[in-house]
């Protein structure tokens, strides 16, 4: 028989409950082995997904899925259930244009019942199918798996005191590896540590197969003994009981001799409420690669198997956060001031060199992206000059923060907003599209974009200088453009931008990180004769009038470019070129390129940027188009889907 046969033979869940219990085991091995082997070739979540491969078995093999509903947290560790759920003979387009999502997606799959990328959303969403199933009178369950990282976040408590109250009937799987991204901070996290450490944790590896021999079966009285025996054995003195649901665990999430007469007899409980299965698992479980990894190899690039070595590209030019890193360091090692804060994305946001340099002026609050922003807001009222280190994507989640504590009290909050624009294989619910738009309607804030490394090391000086109100810096994901960079950057007079190339004929005005492709349109459109100027805006707010006015005033096309949603830069600069009557004799040609409205899904940046209709050929095509040549190559932009 092959190695992998008895996983040929699974290929929905109903094929794995078929099996013997006694053969989950090999069947654990055989998936996680088929793990290593599909993120080898595609890159992706790696050390999540290990760490979870026996209690993705255990889940499917107890629940009646896609009828129960299994909700994943974040979805970064839902590659074992992928490939257990029909989407094995896929598995390998991870992550690719027209390939599976790297999350869980409700358009992919009836397994998984709701999408996520972002964190912490499980219990709300679970609560919500709970709570519809009792209105509904239906009978099946619900399930959602939150690490132990997930549950910094705010959602995660206002979901659990909603649910605690409620009679609804929800299963919650605490999958504690002890880890975030990086080592979890917090209070919570000491809580955790303290129930496994606590004498419950050891004898729970007893009591877990002594449950499994006492109460085997689905009887009814098997289960209400269980309820009392595990109320008197393995629970005691956890938030979670204080919160109203019923604690089961520890639970050694690797032995499915545990989890799978556990996770049976909680299934059946005859009992109203909540319940909350605190499970123990390793990040990175069973490849010694990832086990070893400070990161557990949390997210990799494709890599060889046998010595787990990734294949990282030698980089061509520094990255825009280690460019921003080192000149917040320069910047804080001049003013004592300055703090930053990064919401559980150290690595990612380039905070954890700020952090080694100044650990008592470096915060990581957890996934905590509102407590973040307002934390910042209170550091500013005393005087400090906060940088709130923050993804465009996960800061969309603290926007009323940013609205009502930093925006309305004017507080000089420095927003670094990194992965700005489209970010490649994380796809849709990670893109950085909507920063602009939902911060340039806020009055009194500042917005800038990097167009390359060197501007944005002025812009971080720029913002350390700024005292009288909110700012926010935008820049991309990945590598900058190899240009020189200063030995520190200069403060910029606020609201000016920069002429690059004169021209007469077509105006580019770009915001961000895009300006190389205008000065490659630029030079197409030189070369059939047509004169292009080429502006960086640098400011979406306050906006460069001067330069407005030239640029609308001296040319026939005026085309603005950014890298974000509609509703941003392009509709800054309409508003004022409306507002002023430079559009009024109907003579200047504006045409706003930015990303078009729909979701782009995952892909590599350079096609999603193609997707998006951003690139250089995309440019000269529109200024062409406008200027009366029809047959311009190119696609024609579509303006919405
Ligand atoms: C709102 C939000 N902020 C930040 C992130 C980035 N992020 C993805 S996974 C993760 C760590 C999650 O830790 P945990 O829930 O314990 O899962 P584990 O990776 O340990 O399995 C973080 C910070 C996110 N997805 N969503
Ligand atoms: C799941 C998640 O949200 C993070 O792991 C994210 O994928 C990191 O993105 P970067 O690779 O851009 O840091
Ligand atoms: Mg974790």
């Amino acid at each position: 028989m092959s190695k992998t046969a008895l996983l040929d033979t699974v290929r929905l869940p109903q094929d794995l409950r078929a099996l013997e219990e006694g053969e989950l085991p090999r069947l654990a091995d055989e998936l996680r082995s088929e793990l290593i082997d599909a993120v080898s070739v595609t890159g992706g979540h790696l050390g999540a997904g290990l760490g979870v491969v026996e209690l993705t078995v255990a889940l499917h093999y107890v629940f009646d899925t896609p009828r129960d509903k299994l909700i994943w947290d974040v979805g970064h560790q839902c590659y074992p259930h992928k490939i257990l759920t029909g989407r094995r003979d896929r598995i390998r387009s991870l992550r690719q244009a027209d390939g599976l999502s790297g999350f869980t997606s409700r358009a992919e799959s009836e397994y998984d019942p709701f999408g996520a990328a972002h964190s912490s959303t499980s219990i709300s969403a679970g609560l919500g199918y709970a709570v519809a199933r009792d209105m509904a009178g239906e009978d099946w369950r619900v399930v959602s798996v939150i690490g132990d990282g997930a549950m910094s976040a705010g959602m995660a408590y206002e979901a659990m005191n909603n649910a605690g109250a409620s009679g609804s009937k929800l299963i919650v799987v605490l999958n504690d590896n002890d880890m975030s991204i990086a080592p979890p901070v917090g209070a919570m996290s000491g809580h955790l540590s303290r129930i496994i450490s606590s004498k419950s944790f050891h004898s729970v590896r007893s009591v877990g197969k002594q449950l499994s021999r006492r109460f085997p079966g689905r009887l009814k009285s098997a289960a209400e003994r269980f309820d009392e025996y595990a109320r008197g054995l393995i629970t005691g003195g956890t938030l979670f009981e204080e919160l109203g649901f019923f604690y089961v665990g520890p639970v050694d999430g690797h032995d499915l001799s545990q989890l799978v007469p556990v996770l049976r007899n909680v299934r059946d409980l005859e009992r109203q409420g909540p319940v909350l299965v605190h499970v123990v698992t390793q990040k990175g479980k069973g490849y010694t690669p990832a086990e070893e990894s400070a990161d557990k190899y949390h997210g990799v690039v494709k890599f060889d198997v046998v010595t787990g070595k990734q294949a990282k590209p030698k980089p061509q030019a520094p990255s825009y956060t280690g460019v921003f890193a080192q000149a917040l360091i320069g910047e804080a090692e001049r003013d004592e001031k300055i703090v930053a804060v990064t919401a559980a994305m150290p690595s990612g946001t380039g905070l954890d060199k700020f952090g080694s340099r100044f650990p008592e002026r470096c915060f990581d609050v957890g996934i905590a992206e509102q407590h973040a922003v307002t934390f910042c807001a209170g550091l500013a009222c005393e005087g400090y000059r906060p940088f709130a280190t923050i993804y465009s994507t996960f800061l969309q989640r603290a926007y009323d923060q940013v609205v009502h504590d930093v925006a309305i009290q004017k507080l000089p909050v420095r927003f670094a907003i990194d992965r700005a624009g489209l970010v490649g294989a994380d796809g849709v619910t990670h893109q950085g599209s909507y920063d602009i738009s939902y911060l340039a309607c806020l009055p009194g804030f500042v917005l800038m974009a990097a167009a390359d490394e060197a501007e944005l090391m002025h812009m971080v000086a720029t913002q350390a200088a700024l005292d009288e109100g909110p700012s926010a810096l935008r820049f991309p994901r990945g590598e900058g453009r190899g240009v020189d960079l200063p030995e520190r950057g200069q403060v910029l007079e606020i609201g000016k931008g920069r002429v690059l190339r004169e021209g007469t004929k077509i105006a580019i005005l770009s915001y961000g990180a895009r300006l190389g492709e205008a000065l490659e349109a630029a030079e197409t459109l030189a070369s059939k004769g047509l004169s292009t100027t080429v502006a960086d805006a640098r400011f979406a707010k306050p906006l460069d009038h001067d330069l407005l006015r030239r640029l609308a005033s001296e040319h026939e096309v005026l085309i603005t470019l950014e890298e974000g949603a509609v509703g941003g830069f392009a509709t800054q600069v309409m508003q004022q070129l409306a507002t002023e009557g430079l559009l009024d004799s109907g003579q200047l040609k504006l045409r706003p390129l930015c990303l078009p409205d729909r979701f782009i899904d995952h892909g590599k940046p350079a096609e999603q940027l193609a997707w998006a209709g951003l690139t250089a050929d995309d440019i000269a095509a529109t200024a062409l188009r406008a200027l009366g040549y029809n047959d311009a190559p190119g696609r024609e932009r579509p303006a919405t889907a």
